[in-house]
């Protein structure tokens, strides 16, 4: 074959190509799993029976934006705060512990050195309620109040390299 024909039999195998805008797998539907899991939970709150959906959710949203993070299950909302000693760290477990008292609605709290991780949902109506945002929002006030540092800047406890 010279030169010619076999430079011929190229272009034809190549202009008999489907284009790849027709190519059947970019067009195909989407996989049935997208359609069976459309959202994580996690892109969404369970809010409680009888909450103002759309201001919870303005709230919630600046929230998010202040670092705190939708539990797994969406029915509530997580933060750690990080300080320089285990006495802040405790005095701003207290603070929150003052106010839970006070409004009768608790979180969960886990307590290291440096740190306290915050949880906060409502048990009663189950879901995710306008009162886990207040207390978060206060969570907030006194964080910055016992001088909450960066997530880096924390107090750590563990071995030395
Ligand atoms: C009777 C009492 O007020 C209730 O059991 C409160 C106590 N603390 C609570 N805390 C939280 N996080 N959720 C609740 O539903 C709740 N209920």
């Amino acid at each position: 074959m010279n030169r010619l024909t076999s430079m011929r039999l190229c272009a034809r195998r190549i202009s008999n190509t489907r284009p790849l805008s027709r190519l059947p797998s970019l067009h195909a539907p989407a996989s049935p799993l997208t359609h069976a899991f459309p959202r994580m939970a996690s892109t969404a709150f369970q809010f409680a029976e009888g909450e103002d959906v759309q201001q919870l959710t303005r709230h919630a949203d600046a929230l998010l934006q202040q670092g705190w993070a939708q539990d797994g299950d969406g029915m509530g909302i997580t933060k750690t705060f990080h300080f320089k000693s285990y006495f802040k760290a405790v005095a701003f477990v207290n603070m929150i512990a003052a106010e839970s008292a006070s409004k009768k609605h608790h979180p969960t709290m886990t307590v290291r050195i440096g740190s306290v991780d915050v949880h906060w949902t409502t048990h009663r109506p189950r879901g995710f309620t306008q009162k886990d945002v207040t207390m978060a929002q206060h969570c907030d006030q006194s964080a910055s109040l016992m001088g909450a540092v960066d997530p880096g800047q924390g107090l750590k406890c563990g071995p030395t390299v």
